[in-house]
């Protein structure tokens, strides 16, 4: 094991990312794996730094004249009345004269604020930006010049990183010590006003989800409904007319044995996550700059999930049991979850604002569903990031696969009816695809801005495996034959609903990646004042949310091969409500970020799924 220079709770200086200051912090622990020391700064940030970016005090020490404030916050003043005295700097009358070094002062300008960063609560879509994007907004091809036009905003890629992070609003005092003229001061305020953020406490704001009586409602509506819909799916006849389904009493849907059975699952998914395999990436930057590492294993936990599964199969495992005690591991995975979403909110309450998520509210009720705490970590376990796509994701495929054999059983067939095999290649090749491109989740809303709380722990845990596998779970008891005819036009469909959905996701995932990809030169863009573009042609030109268009067409194609009878048909119900709401979601979010740009590109791009309809 690689030994460690500083030890736990040991005072020492650490390096302020992106500047060459240093602060008093402490050591709180050391990841032996990243060889990230933890530390914590006077003014209570914590961020994960490499040993090179810390000294001990010693060697400051003897410094003469250094300045002894211990956060960035309260180092400001000190720094900047020792720039002004250093011995190098000219006169500023002579700084005034000549525009080269005016220039000279604004870059100097600039990288002053962007040292002096003081990690705060941002309010992502402050009005600042608002206020700017009252700039007028300009149409370009993703080439050449469009790069010149970032350039003119002057920070490099890795500076506007970090300037999006922070206030970079220059303070008063600071200006006037630096002695720009007004000219300049604007430009440079200008400059820095694009990327700077409102520094907000949390307060009361617009709730989404209906606000606290719709989370209330949601919360105890949904799983009640998953439970209804999974007993009517059981009747004989499942039409509306035998609503409601004859009720179990509770204790029959509780087993202990099936709740162990849930938990050695979540624990395998765990275990296959901890493994070393598979590349380390960061995620997008966070409000105090940290980034956080993510493991991208997801599709090798799919295959040692597969193996596992095989083997068990071939072992003789009766995986029977899953289907006959459906409802008592939707009750285990219901339970689990509200267990999690406790100890997620309880631990929420300790964590460091910075860590809080920018949908938390401040009210109890509104928070235990959206989530209060944005990446909840215990050590580099990532709780929302694992939960995402590991124990509900695949273990949907699991379900597929136990409702493939117990139809086989219970029809006593040789071979699984084409609907099923339909059902399960499609939703296979879903999470496939999910998982193979594990790195896209990083930038979705759910990492980005949920917080987690019951609202996802639910979606993933409970509702994805239980309701997404709706379609087998139907076709065990309701067998439909499918003729091939039929079968080749759904899977037409699927494969068009396929393509929209890649090549959408594909295109803005590798746009956002690198903006001067070659491979997208042809593509027009629309310039916003955040120095991010947005996309207003190929699927992004066709309607705002092509991939979502192309979503609802796969779960379409999902559900077409139980077309003898409404129910299965639900999940395409709620799944249209469901991206229908995301989008709004999105919309709401996206004209705060880029405002005039964003209606730009709305009057562009005038439908937000379905062409000509929506
Ligand atoms: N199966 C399910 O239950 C389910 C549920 C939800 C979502 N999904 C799928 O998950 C995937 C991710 O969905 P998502 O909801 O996270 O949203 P998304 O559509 O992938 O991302 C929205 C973001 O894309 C960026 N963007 C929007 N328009 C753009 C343009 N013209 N050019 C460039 N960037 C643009 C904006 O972010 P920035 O500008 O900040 O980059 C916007 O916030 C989708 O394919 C969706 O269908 C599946
Ligand atoms: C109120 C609740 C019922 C809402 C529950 C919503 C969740 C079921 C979804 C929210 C985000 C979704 C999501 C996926 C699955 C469903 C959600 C968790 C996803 C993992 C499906 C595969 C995709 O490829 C994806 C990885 C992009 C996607 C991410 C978002």
């Amino acid at each position: 094991m690689p030994s460690r220079k500083f030890a736990d709770g040991e005072v020492v200086r650490g390096r302020w990312p992106g500047s060459s200051l240093y602060y008093e912090v402490e050591i709180l622990s050391h990841d032996s794996t990243s060889q990230l020391y933890t530390v914590k700064y006077k003014d209570g940030t914590e961020l994960e730094l490499k040993e090179n970016d810390i000294k001990p005090l010693t060697s400051f020490r003897q410094r003469k004249g250094g300045s002894t404030s211990s956060s960035p916050s309260r180092r400001r003043g000190s720094r900047s009345r020792s720039r002004s005295r250093s011995p190098g700097r000219p006169p500023k009358s002579a700084r005034r004269s000549a525009s080269a070094s005016h220039q000279a002062d604004i870059k100097e300008a600039r990288r002053e604020v962007e040292v002096k960063l003081t990690p705060l609560i941002l309010k992502p879509f402050g009005n600042s930006i608002s206020r700017y994007n009252g700039e007028p907004e300009h149409i370009e091809r993703n080439d050449a010049p469009h790069k010149n036009t970032q350039e003119k905003f002057s920070l490099s890629q890795e500076s506007s990183y970090i300037a999006t992070q922070y206030s970079l609003r220059p303070r008063r005092e600071e200006v006037k010590l630096k002695e720009i003229d007004s000219k300049e001061e604007k430009y440079v305020a200008k400059e820095l006003a694009v990327r700077t953020f409102e520094v907000t406490p949390i307060r009361a704001k617009d709730l989404e989800f209906g606000g606290v009586p719709g989370v209330f409602l949601i919360m105890f509506g949904l799983p009640v409904f998953l439970f209804l819909l999974l007993l009517m799916c059981k009747q004989k006849d499942p039409s509306l007319l035998n609503f409601p389904p004859p009720l179990p009493a509770l204790y029959e849907l509780w087993e202990t044995r099936v709740f162990g059975v849930y938990l050695l699952w979540f624990l395998i998914q765990v275990l296959f996550y901890l493994l070393p395999i598979g590349k380390v990436v960061e995620g997008t930057p966070l409000i105090d700059g940290r980034r956080l590492k993510y493991r991208l294993n997801g599709f090798y936990a799919f295959i040692l999930t597969s193996a596992v599964i095989g083997t068990s199969l071939f072992q003789g495992v009766e995986f029977h049991y899953v289907y006959s005690h459906f409802l008592q591991f939707a009750l285990a995975a219901t339970v689990f979850c509200v267990v999690l979403s406790v100890y997620l909110y309880m631990r929420s309450l300790k964590a460091p604002r910075n860590d809080l998520s920018p949908a938390s509210s401040g009210n109890a009720v509104y928070d235990f569903f959206i989530g209060r705490e944005l990446n909840p970590r215990i050590g580099t376990f990532d709780l929302k990031y694992f939960c995402e796509l590991r124990p509900g994701l695949i273990g949907w495929v699991v379900i597929n696969l136990v409702m493939l054999l117990a139809e086989m059983k219970i029809q006593d067939r040789a071979v699984p009816s084409l609907a099923m095999i339909l059902v399960n290649s499609f939703q296979l090749l879903y999470v496939v695809d999910a998982l193979w491109n594990e790195e896209a989740l990083l930038t979705t809303m759910d990492i980005i801005h949920d917080g987690f709380g019951f609202m996802l722990a639910f979606g993933d845990l409970v509702w994805v495996p239980f309701i997404y596998s709706f379609q087998a779970f139907y076709l065990v008891s309701h067998p439909n034959e499918v003729s091939w005819p039929m079968a080749s036009l759904i899977i037409v469909l699927k494969l068009c609903g396929y393509v929209i959905f890649r090549g959408a996701n594909s295109q803005k995932n590798a746009f956002r990646k690198n903006p001067s990809d070659p491979k997208l030169a042809h593509l027009k863009t629309i310039h916003t004042s955040t120095g991010k573009n947005l996309l207003v042609s190929g699927w992004w030109g066709f309607v705002r949310h092509p991939n979502y268009l192309g979503d609802l067409i796969m779960a379409l194609a999902w559900s077409l091969p139980c077309f003898n009878h409404i129910l299965p048909y639900f999940y395409i119900i709620y799944f249209t409500m469901l991206l229908v709401h995301r989008e709004a979601r999105d919309e709401y979010h996206c004209k705060k970020k880029y405002g005039v740009a964003w209606e730009k590109y709305c009057q562009r791009v005038p439908y937000r799924i379905f062409p000509y309809i929506y």
